[in-house]
């Protein structure tokens, strides 16, 4: 990975440095600073013998300072260190309570000033840590051998087909959105075996593969009753020691099924071999439109949707499922959408498989894709709670208000972090400038502000400022009404 990152505690500053595909982020104590003023402060730094390492390829501010390889688990060592030294937590809380005292003042700008640029950067940086997933950039090795009939399993393959009318202003979801049993006449079950699997996958044909996460491959598989699935094949490494884990944490979420999340079908937990087989979603993650890489470019209503439709999936995570789920990975890549730009939430209840030893969790280039999601106070206290989701969803908010990734560091000083541009922006009443430049229509600026409104609370930088699931997706459901009424005056 060419992702780097340095900090240090000199006095009571807390600086650090982001290095990530030759661009480069400066910090101290959690704002985003220029290289001038952040060359200045170490200076006086160095006067002080407190010596800010450097890293091959750098040269910093002129300074002999040693240097150092960047590990390739910088990022949690950083975040080890920002934990444990005592001086950061204390300056981080008196920033927090600051925050919060000028927070009750009722100034908007707090949430801005409170979510420092550490906070933000350590969320790119450290996803990959808590999320306990590994993110590799080389790949699963696939098994060439042919796949022994001993190692058959026998599993359950449910299908419960989507039958959602796609209209663009569709009718106001039911209560039963929410209801927690399926509906057992919608429901199929197929039992397959390894063999099965293998030639519905073609034995993991490289051309049936559609992507690569951090839990491994996904392909695409037709069974032989024409149900189109994926199905994800770990990558072997991971599992060795969990099976237990893996097992208790699939029947769980087998059992979960909402229109708005990505439904598990099936498992296979035999020798080395660990499946995951899900409903294939058909028209690509959220980022993607975002990209424009998918054709036509998501229209408002769309992005209303789309939104509304994720509140609904955490909602019911958080408080239908059998027992609480917190998703702890909210990101536009994760969100995929239907033909009929309906939006499911895909990898929830995973997070917890990955290994429990922290030091396999590595930082990789692809932690670009979480950059800026994690909780600063999950990040900081480790304490995971609903709420954790409902900063990442407010994350998320904004990007799909912006079409911006979380972090996007080819922009200035002053909006490489979206959520500070985004937030400033908001409090000087320009909402209008903040709207995605792809998407051309014009909405009006009061259900922009309220929609920023609501992101900004989301991600508040303490947890008890952030609306949970349910209120969030009942505001943007009143957003939605409002949007409504405005397109229909016209
Ligand atoms: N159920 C699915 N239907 C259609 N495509 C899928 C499905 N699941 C995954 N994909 C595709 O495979 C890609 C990789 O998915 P995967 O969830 O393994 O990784 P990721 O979301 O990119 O990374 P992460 O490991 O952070 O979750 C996705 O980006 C998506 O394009």
């Amino acid at each position: 990975s060419d992702l780097g990152i340095q900090s240090k505690v000199c006095g009571t500053d807390h600086v650090a440095y982001l290095n990530s595909h030759g661009y480069e982020l400066f910090y101290i104590n959690g704002d985003v600073v220029d290289k001038d003023v952040f060359c200045k402060a170490l200076k006086v730094y160095y006067a002080n013998n407190c010596v800010f390492e450097g890293h091959p390829g750098s040269n910093y501010c002129g300074l002999n300072l040693p240097l150092v390889e960047l590990p390739a688990n910088a990022g949690r060592k950083f975040l080890r260190r920002l934990i444990q030294e005592e001086s950061t937590i204390d300056n981080l809380n008196n920033h927090e309570r600051e925050t919060k005292h000028r927070k009750s003042a009722s100034s908007p700008k707090v949430i801005a000033m409170a979510v420092p640029g550490i906070l933000v950067l350590c969320c790119s940086l450290l996803c990959p840590c808590f999320r306990a997933k590994r993110k590799e950039t080389d790949h699963a090795v696939l098994s060439k051998e042919p796949i022994s009939t001993d190692s058959i399993s026998s599993f359950e393959v449910i299908s419960a087909p989507e039958k959602v009318p796609a209209s663009p202003l569709r009718v106001p979801p039911s209560p039963s959105r929410f209801s927690i049993s399926p509906k057992p006449n919608k429901i199929e079950s197929v039992h397959l075996n390894m063999n099965q699997i293998a030639r519905a996958t073609n034995n993991f044909s490289p051309s049936l593969k559609i992507g690569e996460g951090g839990f491994g491959t996904v392909y695409k598989a037709q069974l032989q009753d024409g149900q189109v699935v994926a199905i994800k094949r770990a990558k072997k490494e991971l599992f060795e020691n969990l099976k237990t884990e893996f097992r208790s944490e699939v029947e769980l979420l087998a059992k979960i099924d909402h229109r708005n999340l990505v439904k598990l079908l099936g498992y296979v937990d035999k020798g080395n071999e660990r499946l995951i087989i899900t409903e294939f979603v058909p028209n690509g993650t959220l980022r993607e439109h975002l990209d424009g890489q998918r054709g036509k470019i998501l229209d408002f209503n769309q992005r209303l949707e789309i939104s509304i439709d994720v509140a609904h999936a955490l909602t019911y995570l958080h408080l239908y499922a059998e027992k609480q789920i917190i998703h702890r990975d909210v990101k536009s890549s994760n969100i995929l959408l239907t033909e009929g730009f309906r939006a499911k939430v895909a990898d929830f209840g995973f997070a917890r498989l990955g290994p429990v030893d922290a030091e396999q969790t590595h930082i990789s280039t692809k932690v670009k894709g979480t950059v800026g999601y994690l909780d600063p106070e999950y990040m900081r206290t480790y304490q995971l709670t609903p709420k954790s989701d409902v900063y990442s969803f407010g994350i998320l908010l904004i990007e799909i208000l912006t079409g911006r990734r979380p972090v996007e560091l080819r922009k200035s000083t002053d909006e490489k972090v979206t959520l500070r541009w985004a937030f400033k922006k908001y409090n000087e009443g320009n909402v209008v400038e903040l709207g995605d430049p792809l998407m051309e229509e014009v909405v009006d600026t009061e259900i922009l502000n309220k929609m920023f409104g609501l992101a900004i609370q989301c991600a508040a930088p303490i947890r008890s400022d952030r609306p949970d699931m349910k209120s969030v997706g009942e505001q943007l459901w009143g957003i939605r009404m409002d949007y409504v009424r405005s397109v229909r005056r016209g």
